[in-house]
């Protein structure tokens, strides 16, 4: 598979360039130049594999060129063995035809190990391989953040800079990353928003003499990789939800737009998905744009749901690319307008086209709270809050198929949101206590992309 950068140029690119790079040379994306396609009758000989197998049958087509069968077979093995016992996606029956895809028993307890867990051995993979060596600098807004470096801690040869907006992440979420004593690890927090983060790290890859002095990688859900393993789960609870293949919808707490991304991108390759429900809190940039078709910046508000505080959804790009017919030239028209103003509008007929396949609604913290009542009184389940924004977006949607909403994090990492809506604490399983009593080590920086570049050259 030969993968195109959506801001540039006829160049295509091999899996392990655009494994290693991140963002392209121009700040666009790597996409596939075109995806792999699956029959129904191909889908229906994936019923019954198993979680790895099923991992590696969609795997295979985006890394043929990088990883042999054995390679990619020993990837997923060692991703997957960290995952606690039992299922490692376990699907649920919620309430009525909606069922929760529990995506949070890896181990940062987040829907990013399954990702992450992959990202980590392929790199290893190619870096040993290669003899070489990376500096990942990632943003996170929580989740990413300890899921990066959980998978990439041991590395002999990754150094890793996680820049997480200070003070908005949760006590869990942040410990899970400051508690970790590596000499490989470095972690900013940053006195802005998860989008200041975002952009510090997009400034350090458009430095291309700073991104090749220090082999700059990404983790976050810009790097294509991401999305490839994140594909799967959705073709795993399809396949257990759907057993004649007659149509299942998404629900998907949003913000960075990568998760529900790879819903799509499932449904490019064949899965009879009806539709993709866009799940906001109240940084409802999103839903706004699916009801109105402009993509306008308001500031970032902080909610109980705080890996989902974004305003700039970075994946949107890869939406916007097909639905301007794969024109880089529109494309780049649309981001230099959102960079300049921060907004854009897109003509009423690519938005009924991408309302085709796409609907959204918002839960503020209040809807969130009562979400989270509501569902622990009529099933005992207990959400965490943006597992509660999804099911507040599954509740409101009027479609006759199932919906499967995902589950995109435990609720012990949001404890004091829970106790809030529930006033009971959270049961801590024993992964996470052992960050909870770690001693911290971070160091507090400005919005600045200099401040972050000098901290990296005196820590590299
Ligand atoms: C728990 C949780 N839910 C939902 C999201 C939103 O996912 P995405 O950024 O892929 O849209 C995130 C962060 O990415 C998250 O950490
Ligand atoms: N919510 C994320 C934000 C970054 O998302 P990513 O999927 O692009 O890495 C987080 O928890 O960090």
């Amino acid at each position: 598979m030969k993968y195109i950068d959506t801001r540039g140029g006829n160049k295509t690119f091999n899996f392990e360039q655009v494994l290693l790079g991140g963002l392209t040379e121009n700040g666009g994306l790597y996409v596939p130049e075109t995806l792999p396609k699956f029959t129904k009758s191909e889908i229906e000989s994936m019923r019954g594999l198993s979680y790895n197998g099923l991992a590696f049958k969609i795997l295979r087509p985006f890394t043929e060129d990088c990883f042999t069968d054995a390679e990619l077979k020993n990837i997923i093995e060692l991703a997957y063995k960290n995952f606690s016992e039992g299922e490692i996606a376990p699907l649920k029956k919620l309430k009525d035809n909606i069922l929760v895809l529990e995506l949070f028993h890896g181990p940062t307890l987040a829907f990013k190990d399954f990702a992450m867990q992959i990202l980590g051995q392929m790199f290893e993979t190619v870096l040993k391989r290669n003899n070489a060596f990376i500096t990942i600098a990632g943003a996170t807004s929580g989740d990413t953040g300890s899921a990066a470096i959980a998978a990439f801690k041991n590395s002999e040869r990754a150094k890793i800079f996680i820049l997480h907006p200070h003070n908005k992440v949760s006590d869990a979420q942040r410990k899970q990353m400051t508690t970790v004593i590596s000499p490989n690890v470095k972690n900013i927090a940053v006195e802005g928003s998860f989008d200041d983060c975002q952009n510090i790290v997009k400034g350090l890859f458009a430095d291309a003499g700073f991104k090749e002095k220090y082999s700059l990688s990404a983790v976050n859900s810009i790097n294509w990789a991401r999305i490839a393993a994140q594909i799967v789960y959705y073709f795993y609870a399809a396949l257990k939800a759907d057993e004649k293949q007659e149509g299942v919808s998404f629900c998907v707490p949003t913000g960075n737009f990568g998760n529900i991304f790879a819903a799509y991108t499932a449904k490019q390759m064949g899965l009879n998905i009806k539709r993709l429900i866009i799940a906001s809190n109240a940084n409802d940039i999103l839903t706004r744009f699916i009801n109105s078709g402009v993509m306008e910046q308001k500031g970032v508000t902080h909610t109980l749901s705080p890996s989902m505080d974004i305003q700039i959804s970075s994946n949107f790009e890869r939406l916007l690319f097909d639905f301007c017919a794969r024109d880089q030239k529109a494309l780049n028209a649309f981001m230099a307008r959102f960079k300049e103003t921060g907004r854009y509008d897109v003509p009423p007929v690519m938005l009924s086209e991408i309302k085709k396949v796409f609907t959204a609604f918002k839960a503020d913290d209040g809807a969130t709270l009562e979400v989270i009542k509501s569902i622990y009184a009529q099933t005992g389940v207990i959400l965490d809050p943006h597992s509660a924004v999804g099911v507040n977006a599954a509740l409101q949607y009027n479609g006759s198929e199932p919906v499967i909403t995902l589950a995109t994090a435990h609720p012990a990492k949001f404890g004091a949101a829970v106790k809030k809506a529930l006033n009971v604490e959270v049961e801590v399983p024993p992964s996470l206590k052992k960050f909870l009593e770690g001693k911290e080590r971070f160091e507090v920086l400005p919005v600045s992309l200099e401040a972050v570049k000098l901290y990296m050259e005196n820590n590299a």
